[in-house]
């Protein structure tokens, strides 16, 4: 895992950092902000003006002062704490209503900001992987965090204030004395916040791990081969123990805080206690009188405790300030697509000659394997070309390419002549359809898992029945107990039909002719890529895609991806990719008649042993 340099972001990164949450407060709700600051200042001006109050009338009570003028200074006691015993529930309840926008606003500009992620890497790299699920989890939180902490801090500075101008009358060195014993508090809170944020980003591999297993055993996808393989034990044991050091390091954490908090609050006791002798040694001696004991007494207990929580609001704010961070890096995470230097974006125009690969080199990471080693290869406008090639030869990742989920680590990929990375991604994606390898099948209705493919005709349902007949699961769909509508899934239960509660489940097949139909609701696209997608099919349907794909397809330019010879043998073009390169090209005929790799595993399907994966050998014992 990376050194996480979020856990000391500096003065000025603190300061950046506190306006980016303020603001994001001030976004979600300023009445709500305002009323919580007023609220704010009210509560700490309460607890002086109570201890001024009473010293003023305890010292008209033992100077027997006029009746009216004691009722006077009682009343407006009286009126103090009604005021000040109100103001908990009106903050409590601007705090919550406060957090709940808040976390609405973070949450959705959160999801919009990763939304905006063009490429799959970032989802790919562990240490984003961290910080996005602390950012997902507790980054929405925070900016209220900060701000509830932080009008307490306010509130506890001007009550300390207050204390101390009271003090101060009455024994400035205590007011000194006092302010000198929170030195190593606000030393230590400091520490132990930074300690706790780091551990909460380390927490996050072990936290999404422990999520892992436990989504896994109550997964109804995962239901079948744990049960089959009895896996069941096996991952509630995994889960138990990422929990158990999730614990562990928790405990630690709060522990050594006990410990610190223990130390300071023996210093402050120590402090208090030694500053009342000496008041009422001093009231003895005549130098005080019982007023002045009254506000001594609240005075130094009031900053001790003021300060106390206002050293533990500032290292709250703090720690809430470093999770905050990580929500800031997601939120403001650069494009990790970059636009070529020196380049104009231009807008995507439709395909009118060719999409071409020149030397084409890519692998996932620096570290890991080349995947494409200089694939040179041109797709013709209108034409269907097939990839062809074994297990792991790079097809779905050449696929990616195109749809520019990443760029190629060298080399280029040119639409009519122009580097993908010259167009804005967005744009680029609206002109290609697909079906990938591992599709989504969403838990959603019949007409939805359809309609996906072009949201803007999410709701014609005239274009999601075209859709799926072309695709040849109209009839399927009919057929289910609520026909479009049916829910297509047991995850949720239908709203809106207390008598038919229980949605359906289509077998592979099924679900793969729902997602070409998906695909087919991008009508007018330029690029199908079709990445398997007969592998589920019945022969019958698989015969009909393939045969029906030249007029399915309307003109687009296809890519068909098969490990089913026979299923790409009437395309236009067929390339057999090996061990990252482009070996061989040419149609049917051609690469029949070259004898080639392509002949060889053609003759292989056609003798009979037909394998969907050819290489694939039966499993040795170990
Ligand atoms: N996201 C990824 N990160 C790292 N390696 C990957 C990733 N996706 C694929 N690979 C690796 O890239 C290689 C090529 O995978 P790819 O899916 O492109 O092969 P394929 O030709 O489509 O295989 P198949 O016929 O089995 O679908 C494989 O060795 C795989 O392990």
């Amino acid at each position: 895992m990376t050194v996480d340099t979020t856990t000391r972001p500096g003065l000025r990164g603190t300061a950046a950092l506190l306006s980016a949450a303020l603001a994001l407060v001030w976004r979600a709700s300023s009445t709500l902000a305002m009323i919580r600051a007023a609220t704010a200042l009210v509560t700490g001006l309460t607890p002086v003006a109570i201890a001024w109050l009473t010293k003023v009338m305890l010292d008209r009570l033992v100077t027997h002062a006029p009746t009216a003028q004691l009722l006077g200074v009682v009343l407006a006691l009286a009126g103090t704490v009604l005021i000040g015993s109100l103001m908990p529930s009106i903050a409590d309840f601007a705090d919550v209503e406060l957090s709940r926008r808040t976390r609405l606003t973070g949450r959705r500009e959160l999801y919009r900001a990763i939304g905006r992620f063009g490429g799959l890497g970032r989802f790919e790299d562990p240490a984003f992987q961290d910080r996005l699920q602390l950012a997902v989890s507790n980054g929405p939180a925070t900016p209220a965090q900060v701000t509830t902490n932080g009008l307490g801090i306010a509130q506890g500075m001007v009550t300390v204030a207050g204390f101390v101008v009271l003090l101060a009358g009455l024994a400035p060195w205590m007011a000194v004395v006092v302010a000198v014993t929170a030195l190593p508090t606000v030393h230590a809170e400091f520490a132990l916040s930074r300690q706790r944020a780091a551990m909460m980003l380390q927490l996050g591999h072990a936290e999404r791990r422990e999520l892992f297993y436990a989504d896994l055993v109550s997964s109804v996808t995962a239901a079948k081969e744990i049960r089959l393989y009895g896996l069941g034990d096996l991952f509630s044991a995994r889960m138990t123990d990422e929990l158990r050091r999730i614990n562990r390091a928790m405990r630690g954490m709060d522990l050594q805080e006990f410990r610190v908090q223990s130390l300071l609050t023996g210093l402050a006791a120590v402090v208090a206690g030694g500053g009342l002798v000496w008041a009422v040694l001093s009231a003895r001696s005549g130098q005080l009188v019982i007023g002045d004991i009254v506000v001594f007494t609240a005075a130094v207990a009031g900053v001790q405790t003021t300060l106390g929580s206002i050293i533990a609001g500032i290292a709250r704010t703090h720690q809430a300030l470093l999770v905050f961070a990580h929500y800031q890096h997601v939120v403001q995470a650069p494009a990790d697509l970059a636009p070529l230097p020196d380049r104009p974006v231009l807008p995507v125009p439709p395909l009118r000659d060719r999409i071409e690969l020149r030397d084409v080199w890519f692998r996932y990471g620096p570290s890991l394997p080349w995947i494409l080693r200089g694939v040179n290869l041109t797709i013709t406008a209108g034409s269907t070309t097939a990839l062809v090639g074994l297990n792991g030869a790079g097809k779905s990742t050449l696929i990616k390419l195109l749809c520019r989920f990443y760029d190629p680590t060298r080399g280029a990929v040119l639409w009519d002549g122009v580097d993908l990375r010259q167009f804005p991604v967005d744009e680029l994606r609206r002109r290609v359809s697909a079906v990938f390898q591992d599709f989504m099948a969403y838990d959603l209705s019949a007409a939805e898992n359809i309609g996906l493919g072009d949201i803007h005709w999410l709701d014609d349902r005239q274009a999601i029945v075209s859709a799926a007949e072309q695709a040849g699961c109209h009839t399927t769909v009919e057929k289910l107990p609520r026909g479009y509508d049916t829910l297509l899934t047991r995850y949720f239960s239908p709203e809106d039909t207390p008598e038919n509660t229980e949605g359906v489940l289509l077998s592979g097949g099924q679900w793969q002719r729902l997602a070409l139909a998906r695909s087919f609701m991008r009508t007018g696209c330029d690029l199908l890529i079709l990445d398997e997608p007969s592998a589920g099919l019945d022969a019958d349907a698989e015969h009909e895609v393939h045969t029906r794909l030249r007029t399915l397809r309307g003109g687009a330019t296809a890519l068909l991806i098969s490990h089913r010879l026979s299923a790409v043998r009437d395309a236009d073009t067929i390339v057999v990719l090996s061990d990252g390169a482009a070996v061989e090209r040419g149609d049917h005929a051609t690469l029949m008649d070259s004898d080639g790799p392509y002949a060889r595993l053609f003759n292989l399907q056609a003798s009979g042993y037909q394998p969907a994966v050819p290489e694939l050998r039966p499993p040795t014992g170990r």
